[in-house]
């Protein structure tokens, strides 16, 4: 009998503002080599033959200029472009509610440089687990610090990871999830911390890469360019 392979769905997350950046165009649609940041990003997933549809979630007043992106860029797997929420949370529901897919990824738009590999890794994993995030171990000695800038404890670092995008979830978990937070207020960083508190799962961690790094704050821009030029010459 043929194996049916899972359908698999995209939330991109794009409809924040950027403060940390501190850009008066928002960090997004700031150029990166050629193309602006979320154009790297959606190309990614376009070219991903296990992703049947993307949703992408923006700002209100940047709806038609991603729809024109969706057909400059011939990002033919865009499926809608929705309007965002004030948190990233509430974008992520919004994005959620458009998708149609069994199983859904979000990603940060923000983050241009994930490797197909690592969303491939991310998705496996997720099918066996029901929930699976990509993460990376971390590498610096992590510090509680209270107000008072007085360090209040030390975590073991090997019980520590960076937790990235994508995401990835059975969607009618996460969607439950979410909506569930939504009706208790609570708002998280992440969709992994929704579904480990009002999922009933567990959520587990596929290996990311140092490189999938999110566009936060100036030195990020320099750092992708960097990496992208890099992952050029290696290509040849
Ligand atoms: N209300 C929001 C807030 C964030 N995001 C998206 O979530 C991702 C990760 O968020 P972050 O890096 O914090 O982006 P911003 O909220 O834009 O940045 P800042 O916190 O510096 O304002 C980004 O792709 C961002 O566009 C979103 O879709 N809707
Ligand atoms: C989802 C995320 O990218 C995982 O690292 C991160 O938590 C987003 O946080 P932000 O405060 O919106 O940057």
């Amino acid at each position: 009998m043929p194996v049916t392979k899972a359908q698999w769905g995209v939330v991109i997350v794009a409809a924040g503002r950027g403060t940390r950046m501190g850009t008066k165009e928002s960090k997004q649609y700031l150029l990166l080599q050629d193309k602006p940041v979320l154009v790297h990003t959606m190309e990614l997933f376009q070219g991903m033959d296990d992703i049947a549809e993307i949703v992408l979630v923006v700002g209100g007043d940047d709806v038609s200029r991603c729809e024109t992106f969706a057909s400059e860029y011939g990002l033919s797997k865009v499926k809608a472009v929705v309007h965002g929420g004030s948190e990233r949370q509430h974008s992520v529901l919004r994005g959620l509610r458009a998708t149609g897919t069994e199983w859904v990824m979000v990603h940060d738009g923000v983050r241009p440089l994930v490797t197909a590999e690592a969303v491939r890794r991310c998705m496996r994993e997720a099918e066996r687990s029901e929930a699976c995030v990509l993460a990376v171990p971390v590498k610096d000695t992590i510090k509680q610090v209270n107000e008072a800038g007085v360090i209040t404890a030390t975590p073991d670092r090997r019980s520590l990871w960076a937790i990235q995008t994508p995401q990835a979830f059975r969607h009618v978990r996460l969607v439950e999830a979410h909506e569930r937070a939504q009706a208790d207020g609570f708002i998280g960083t992440d969709d992994a911390v929704v579904v480990e508190r009002y999922g009933g799962i567990a959520v587990t961690v596929a290996e990311g890469e140092y490189t999938n790094i999110k566009i936060t704050t100036p030195e990020d821009l320099p750092y992708a360019t960097f990496l992208l030029a890099q992952r050029s010459q290696a290509e040849g």
